[in-house]
């Protein structure tokens, strides 16, 4: 009897059970049904807009402006690096008008320092060893400071003295003893139907890469066409340096695999310039210190090298003005290996020893043909001896 009771309760509880679980099953679907539904309403894709075929509006029947107001200049992101444009260089015509205070600021203390001691009423003989160490002390150069020093005594003794005269009878001298005679021409034309070529050498650090940069933008505004050959293949950026300087006025630059063979690259440039048809092919060499034999030997065979193709015109020794003495040794040592045709003297704004174009010149027997007077692109002037001694004198 109880257990049938039991039973009875049993079946009873499972009945239950059953019918709870019948209705959250039938609620859990129908509560998955509806969502489903709305998720599918929100996900439907809307129906493409009618095409507006309409002419669009204009003057007053045209609608208003969009709530967001069109961007500005001032918000448009403009791209970080400017669009390359091809700069227009300075012409060398008047550089040294421009740069002539820059000349006068760092030699002045030479011309004012001897113009002082001249212009004395009584130019005595310690005023004449004044005279002697100023110029000294400048890197005149001793058998020039000599020179000059007895050509000024005899026209201060025969002429007299006096500030203006002074300066002038000075000016006249320092003139003489720069070499007007000298030709300072840059040979940069074609000639039989092939370009010029100019070999660009010197010791390491004197500007050399910078110098082919400037001379190109120098020839660039004459209206030249110019190749550049980077043979310095031994600094890794000197390539990279000279590619910009001549991407800048729209010169190509040839170049080589780092640590190439310089000879190879100068030749190939030179063989670019031929096809080009170009004026002028420059090319700038690695910087060897005057000591290294076999560095010194390797220019000789760039030289060897272009000349299978094209005859070199100029060999332009680059010399640093700041180093003074060991300029005028580096210069004896590389006009033994080759042929120099010009002086290039740079960083003569960072010096007041310009007395160095007047040695350099007298050890060569070459001429300054160029001078660089700063960093700027635009900072090399052809060497002109009368615009250099009235700096001196400013
Ligand atoms: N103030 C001044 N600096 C100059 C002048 N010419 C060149 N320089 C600087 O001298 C440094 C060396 O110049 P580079 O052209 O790299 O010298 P480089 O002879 O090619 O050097 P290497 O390839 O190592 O032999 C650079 O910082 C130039 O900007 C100049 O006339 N005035």
């Amino acid at each position: 009897m109880l257990t049938s009771q039991l039973v009875a309760q049993l079946a009873d509880s499972v009945l239950i059970v059953v019918i709870v679980a019948a209705v959250v099953l039938v609620a859990g679907t129908a509560g998955l049904v509806v969502t489903r539904r709305r998720k599918a309403e929100v996900s439907a894709p809307t129906p493409p807009a009618p095409l507006d075929t309409a002419e669009p509006k204009v003057g007053e029947d045209a609608e208003e402006p969009r709530d967001t107001p069109t961007r500005t200049l001032e918000d448009t992101e403009l791209p970080e690096e400017p669009v390359a444009t091809i700069e227009k260089p300075e012409s060398a015509q008047g550089r040294m008008v421009r740069l002539r205070a820059r000349l006068a600021r760092s030699q002045g203390s030479l011309g004012k320092g001897l113009l002082a001691l001249l212009s004395r009423d009584k130019v005595d003989e310690e005023a004449w060893e004044d005279i002697e160490t100023t110029l000294i002390t400048a890197d005149v150069g001793v058998t020039p400071t000599q020179e000059l020093v007895e050509r000024l005594r005899t026209r201060i003794r025969v002429e007299g003295v006096g500030g203006e005269q002074a300066r002038q009878i000075l000016r006249e001298e320092l003139i003489e003893l720069v070499n007007p005679a000298l030709d300072r021409s840059l040979k940069v034309s074609r000639k039989e139907a092939q370009p010029a070529v100019v070999l660009v050498v010197g010791v390491n650090g004197t500007g050399k890469t910078t110098t082919v940069g400037k001379l190109a933008r120098v020839l660039v505004a004459e209206d030249k066409h110019v190749v550049l050959g980077a043979a310095d293949t031994f600094r890794a950026a000197a390539a990279d340096q000279l590619q910009t300087w001549g991407e800048r006025v729209g010169v190509r630059t040839v170049r080589g695999a780092e640590g190439g063979d310089p000879a190879s690259i100068a030749f190939d440039s030179v063989k670019q310039g031929i096809e080009e048809e170009a004026d002028v092919v420059i090319v700038d060499t690695a910087g060897r210190l005057h000591t290294k034999t076999g560095l010194m030997d390797e220019l000789g065979k760039v030289k060897r090298v272009i000349e299978k193709s094209a005859e070199v015109d100029e060999v332009l020794l680059v010399i640093d003005a700041t180093t003074g003495q060991n300029g005028l040794t580096q210069a004896r040592v590389f006009a033994e290996v080759i042929d120099v045709t010009g002086l290039v003297l740079t960083k003569l704004d960072g010096t007041a020893k310009g007395g160095i174009v007047i040695a350099v010149q007298r050890e060569l027997g070459v001429p300054v043909k160029l001078v660089g007077l700063g960093e700027g692109p635009d900072d090399l002037a052809p060497f002109d001896p009368e615009q250099f001694v009235d700096a001196l004198l400013d």
